[in-house]
């Protein structure tokens, strides 16, 4: 069903209009390849974007004219979430009102299951999704490419959310191209006390590259052109976990273990545990590991739990779509 659709079904004017929710997924780069710090002081990147499922909940419900933009958050770490403006959430309101000059009054509510600050793009999930639900609640039928070009504005990360499935991307990671898959892939994601800030993260791989190549050394002209991994775009397309295993791979893995030492123990007791593969996922600090199939997913799950190296671990099947109508 479209949104416009969607919209119709429910028969009443935006002021009355009946909730809308929408489900998003979380994300992890099987491959992050970080090039060199931009002029605009983004890196240029070939990542490859795989969503997998856990799920945010975001519902928009018309608000009183005047009111703007009000969030409301449940879930277990929905005190570290922020619930004014600056929640990507009620950013993505905002633009899309802005963008269709109509006023920005409804009430989203999250539902949040993806972990905060944790490299699986959380809050991009929840702007991406509060981009569908208030299209729909509005009844505006906002053209796809148009939903992409604001997803875009708001992150780097937010075109990704509502895309879903496995994608490259390039540029800043905006610029999405479909990759190929087949079947399932199991993870197990062991989820970190308190976040990493990805802006940090960045800083620190360029702090990195600079001790080691000297000044200018994280810039673009001494980081070579990333590109994507023809080995891991291969495992993808023929559904092999065993050969995606061996291929992972994040530039920014170096970065978030010389924040957070502490992150080697838990990817060690992953690994130890019989993953196939092991990574930190984004700008960490969850760390992701993948497995053979469901059982081994369940007992990597267990041994990490009982490893004391997270803080808490969670399972995960994937591809899963991007940002949906529920
Ligand atoms: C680490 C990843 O999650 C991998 O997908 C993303 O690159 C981060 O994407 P995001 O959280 O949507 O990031 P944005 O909100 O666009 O940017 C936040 C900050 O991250 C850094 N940033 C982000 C993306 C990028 N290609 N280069 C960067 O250097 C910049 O310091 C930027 O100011
Ligand atoms: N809807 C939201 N949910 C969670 N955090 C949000 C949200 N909106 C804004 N934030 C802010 O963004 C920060 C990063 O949170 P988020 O969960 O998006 O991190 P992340 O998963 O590491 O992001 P990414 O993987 O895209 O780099 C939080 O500390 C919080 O201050």
């Amino acid at each position: 069903m479209t949104a416009a659709d969607h919209h119709a079904d429910a028969g009443i004017d935006a002021g009355t209009a009946a909730p809308v929710t929408v489900r998003v997924p979380a994300k992890v780069n099987v491959q992050l390849a970080v090039g060199g710090r931009r002029a605009d002081g983004f890196h240029a990147l070939a990542t490859v974007f795989f969503a997998v499922g856990l799920f945010d909940e975001v519902t928009a419900r018309p608000g009183e004219p005047g009111e703007g933009v009000t969030i409301t958050v449940e879930g277990p770490d929905a005190g570290v979430v922020p619930t004014d403006g600056t929640n990507l959430a009620a950013r993505a309101a905002q633009a899309l009102a802005t963008h269709h000059g109509v006023a920005a009054d409804v009430r989203l509510h999250i539902a949040k299951d993806i972990p905060v600050a944790g490299g699986m793009a959380g809050g991009s999930a929840d702007g991406a999704a509060a981009l569908l639900a208030c299209d729909a609640l509005w009844g505006l039928d906002t053209p796809r490419e148009t939903l992409f070009a604001l997803a875009a504005e708001l992150g780097s990360d937010v075109p990704f959310s509502l895309h879903g499935g496995v994608a490259l991307g390039e540029g800043r990671g905006e610029q999405l191209t479909p990759v190929p898959t087949q079947g399932a892939f199991h993870w197990v994601f062991a989820v970190a006390d308190g976040g990493l800030s990805t802006p940090a993260v960045y800083g620190e791989c360029d702090r990195l590259r600079e001790l080691a190549g000297g000044p200018g050394g994280a810039d673009e002209s001494h980081v070579p052109t990333p590109a994507a991994d023809r080995a891991l775009l291969d495992a993808l397309a023929t559904g092999d976990p065993a050969a995606l295993g061996a291929a992972l791979s994040n530039d920014l893995q170096a970065a978030a273990l010389s924040l957070r030492p502490s992150l080697a123990d838990t990817l060690r007791a992953g690994t130890d545990a019989g993953a196939i593969g092991a990574l930190v996922s984004g700008s960490g600090p969850t760390c992701a590991f993948l497995t053979k199939d469901a059982s081994d997913a369940a007992a990597v799950a267990s041994a990490l739990a009982a490893s004391g190296t997270c803080r808490n671990v969670r399972t995960a099947v994937g591809p899963v779509p991007g940002a949906q109508l529920s």
